[in-house]
């Protein structure tokens, strides 16, 4: 299928440019720390030497899992189209730290288990996917239309800030799945509690996913992986993630089932991690390992373990920070204040 290019490299020049009026700003070199790489980053994600943020976008990607019908989640299927309600209605977390923080909200059904609800945007593949623990979750067709649906919602939406959310239950175990077979890693390293699974829910999870994997063993290119394992939100996610970066805008991911979109995207378009901002380190166990694959740090590690986009939400306050720092602190030269011998 057709993905977009991604961006040429920033002018050679900008970098070093940024970086210089970074070190000469009214401060002991380097005081401002991480914000300090983050203000660069941002600058070379939008190709300027001043970057601003306008009109964030918070997207909730929801849908539901044929897994879910296996025990692999503490909360039953029923629980998806309920959140997307509530968030629709104003009342879930992400409703709340959107509102909070000025980013507009939209939630995208991407294949939910019940009718499309008022307010939610129409990207629905079909009512769930298959259970993977039994063959592929998805057609590559369904998984190509998924992406394709990711790529024009991201066209359409204005401003240059992406922040990803999700809800779908089962969903840890669709990234668990896509986790181990990105990475190599053994499944058991790539698994965690979701929603809050007891040690015997774990073991149980453990058990349906390592069906997921046999059942799929056939499965080879990032998009086969994709429909084999993913989610229709995950996807839908990783075709935004794609967009986004191809548009010079920012995505600032959230936790562990976001991350696994981004890394699907980064298969499918190695480059898309570079637009890419960490929120946070979730409280989800393999979070932290996936991370350190990535080679990616996190601005935050609140134990959060929540999804929706609410880290990414939490974490945006420090890019808007980075931006004004970047923009509008003085010089040493412009503030007459005496710089180090
Ligand atoms: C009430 C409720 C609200 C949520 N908001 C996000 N999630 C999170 O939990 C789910 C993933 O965990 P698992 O794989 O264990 O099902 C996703 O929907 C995720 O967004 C929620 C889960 C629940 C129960
Ligand atoms: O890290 C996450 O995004 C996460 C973890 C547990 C449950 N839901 C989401």
């Amino acid at each position: 299928m057709n993905l977009p290019e991604l961006p040429a490299l920033a002018e050679p020049g900008l970098a070093a440019r940024v970086q210089h009026a970074i070190d000469h700003k009214t401060k002991p070199l380097g005081a401002l720390g991480r914000v300090e790489a983050l203000a660069l980053q941002l600058a070379l994600i939008q190709g300027v030497d001043k970057p601003a943020l306008r009109q964030p976008q918070l997207v909730v990607y929801a849908a539901d899992h044929g897994l879910s019908r296996r025990g692999v989640s503490a909360y039953p299927r029923e629980v998806t189209p309920q959140m997307v309600a509530n968030m629709l209605a104003g009342g879930a977390a992400v409703s709340v730290l959107a509102r909070q923080q000025g980013l507009a909200l939209t939630i995208a059904d991407c294949g939910v288990d019940a009718p499309l609800a008022e307010g939610a945007v129409d990207l629905r593949i079909a009512a769930g996917t298959a259970d993977s623990s039994a063959g592929p979750a998805m057609t590559i067709e369904q998984a190509e239309r998924a992406l394709r649906n990711g790529m024009a919602l991201v066209e359409r939406l204005p401003g240059n800030a992406l922040l990803l959310g999700e809800m779908g239950i089962g969903n840890t175990s669709s990234a668990s799945l896509l986790m181990a077979r990105l990475t190599g890693l053994p499944l058991a390293d790539c698994v965690g509690r979701g929603t809050g699974l007891d040690d015997a829910g774990v073991a149980r999870k453990l058990a349906v996913l390592g069906d997921a994997l046999a059942a799929n063993v056939a499965a080879r290119t990032p998009l086969q992986i994709a429909a084999a394992l993913g989610g229709f939100e995950i996807l839908t996610m990783a075709g935004s993630v794609i967009a986004a970066a191809a548009s010079c805008r920012v995505v600032v991911v959230d936790g562990f089932i976001t991350t696994a979109a981004v890394a699907l995207a980064e298969a499918l378009r190695p480059g898309v991690l570079a637009a890419c901002v960490f929120a946070h380190r979730s409280a989800e166990g393999p979070h932290a390992r996936w991370l350190q694959q990535l080679a990616a740090r996190p601005l935050l590690d609140l134990d959060l373990r929540l999804g929706e986009g609410s880290g990414a939400a939490l974490a945006w306050p420090l890019l808007t920070a980075a931006c004004a720092l970047l923009t509008e602190m003085a010089s040493f030269e412009s503030a007459g204040v005496s710089n180090r011998e």
